[in-house]
């Protein structure tokens, strides 16, 4: 760390050092700390913007040609700013960024890098399905690796050397993992913008938070560490790796710092009153576990509110596909396509997702409904362009109750068995980690279950009570008493 923070100052970043530390946090790795009570709005250090490290401040697009750079499709997606940083650290003690790569890690505790058995321990979980789409990640990463940076790293032997030694898929994946766990969008500067033509950028879809800090309107906030989406070029926004803002850990909920955009600098700023000793938090977007693991390799245990006693992340969810909901019901994926089709067409989504609170999700109450229709009122539902209301009756309980235990039965242990497992002290990192996941999901899914079970016995009470209750009498019917008439 010492040596990063002389290389930081070196280069122009400042650092308030009577207020900030960084520290060695044995189960979340650097982390910063207050040194003495810091104010609301207070900057504990500043990045100038060519100190961050990506397509545009490294020299090696216009080293390239921009015109190479660009027609070899270098400034979309990650592959341009991962092979800038395998050119640097190629480098060695000679590249500007040298201490900062140095520091950064070269292992991941991510579920890419897990063997087969313990990606097993994460089967029925979301992370499951999200690894599919991370297995496909990096299947995506190796075809970028062998048919756009090898390709252009071959042609040019005048500026990749020693190609076999620095540019393999191993370290293109440490590069591209130390991005995905660490990086920054960063809005171009105005300046910039005015010079668009003379800079590269990479295509990106990691979030950005534009919202303006709280007590100030000299600097603008930008996001937390994200992850690109697809591969549209965005010229305005430029993935890039910011020294010293990385290395600040994230809970739930805690957030009390952020980086917020100056025009020549990025700014660390507290986002409210820290107390000496406290650690300071930035957020990465107070993301489920299953995502945060996938991203970042770790999960955020707090004490939980609402359940005294236990720990958790309230900002776990399940996701339920739509395909259980339809298997259900006992239907095919054939009879319910045009009913499907057409709930995506008015904006559904074939994924229902279920949060802390254990709500029933009104669009699962209306996917229900509208699967239920009569082909009549489907056909009625169609013309009037209007998806079915969140009406919850007995027969849609009934099956959300189903859902529910069937997507529970898609994990190989039940929340009990996990409970005790997680009692074992000798358990590994990554079963631990798979195993909070789990319990996490499930518990969401037992409290809806209990919900949606209590709730159906109160509507088949109310039916009873209705189907009790003497009937109304029909305007006209003899009611045997004397009715009044109204004075005029
Ligand atoms: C942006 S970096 C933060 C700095 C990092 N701890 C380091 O040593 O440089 C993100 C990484 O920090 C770790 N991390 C952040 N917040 C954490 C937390 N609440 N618990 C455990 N690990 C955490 C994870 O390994 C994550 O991939």
């Amino acid at each position: 760390m010492d040596a990063v923070l002389l290389w930081f100052t070196h280069h122009g970043g400042t650092i308030d050092a009577s207020s900030i530390g960084f520290v060695d946090f044995s189960n979340a790795g650097r982390g910063a700390v207050a040194l003495r009570d810091i104010p609301e709005n207070h900057i504990l250090f500043k990045i100038p913007r060519k100190l961050l490290l990506s397509n545009e401040t490294s020299p090696l697009p216009a080293l390239i040609g921009l015109e190479q750079w660009r027609a070899r499709k270098m400034h979309i997606g990650w592959a341009g700013l991962i092979l800038c940083m395998l050119w640097e650290a190629a480098k060695g003690q000679e590249s500007k960024w040298a201490p900062y790569l140095d520091s950064l890690p070269t292992t991941f505790d991510t579920p890419m890098f897990w063997s087969e058995g313990d990606l097993e321990e994460l089967r029925g979980t979301s992370i499951s399905d999200l690894f599919k789409l991370e297995k496909l990640g990096k299947a995506d990463a190796e075809k970028d690796f062998h048919e756009k940076v090898l390709p252009l790293v071959q042609s040019r032997p005048d500026i990749f050397l020693a190609p076999t030694t620095f540019y393999t898929l191993q370290r293109y994946h440490i590069m591209g993992s130390r991005i995905l766990s660490r990086s920054f969008d960063v809005e171009k500067n105005e300046e910039d913008n005015e010079n668009e033509a003379a800079n590269t950028s990479v295509g990106s879809a990691m979030d950005v938070d534009s919202d303006h800090p709280p007590t100030t309107n000299e600097h603008e906030e930008t996001g937390s560490d994200g992850e690109a989406e697809d591969d549209e070029e965005d010229d305005s926004i430029v993935v890039s790796m910011v020294p010293l803002a990385d290395m600040l850990n994230a809970r739930y909920g805690s957030e009390n710092a952020k980086l917020f955009y100056e025009k020549y600098a990025l700014g660390m700023i507290s986002t409210k009153p820290i107390l000496a000793g406290e650690q300071i938090w930035n957020t990465y977007g107070d993301l489920p576990n299953a995502e945060l693991l996938r991203r970042y390799g770790h999960v955020d245990l707090l004490p939980l509110d609402d359940q005294p006693g236990e720990l958790g992340n309230p900002g776990d969810v399940v996701e339920i596909r739509a395909d259980l909901v339809i298997s259900a019901q006992n239907l095919s994926q054939e009879d319910t396509k045009e009913r499907i089709d057409w709930w995506l067409e008015q904006g559904g989504d074939d994924v229902i997702v279920f949060e802390w609170d254990m709500v029933i999700p009104p669009a699962l109450v209306a996917l229900i409904r509208l699967l239920r229709l009569p082909p009549d009122e489907f056909a009625h539902a169609v013309e009037k362009d209007k998806v079915p209301k969140p009406k919850l009756d007995l027969e849609v309980l009934s099956v959300v109750i189903t859902v529910l235990e069937r997507r529970l039965t898609e994990y190989p242990t039940t929340l009990l068995d996990d409970l005790k497992l997680m009692e074992d002290e000798g358990l590994s990192i990554n079963k631990k980690h798979a195993l909070v996941v789990r319990i996490g999901e499930k518990r969401i899914l037992q409290g809806a279950l209990q919900k949606a079970m209590e709730a159906r016995t109160a509507a088949e009470a109310a039916s009873q009570v209705t189907s009790e209750r003497p009937r109304k009498r029909k305007a006209g019917e003899e009611t045997g008493r004397n009715v009044k008439t109204r004075k005029r």
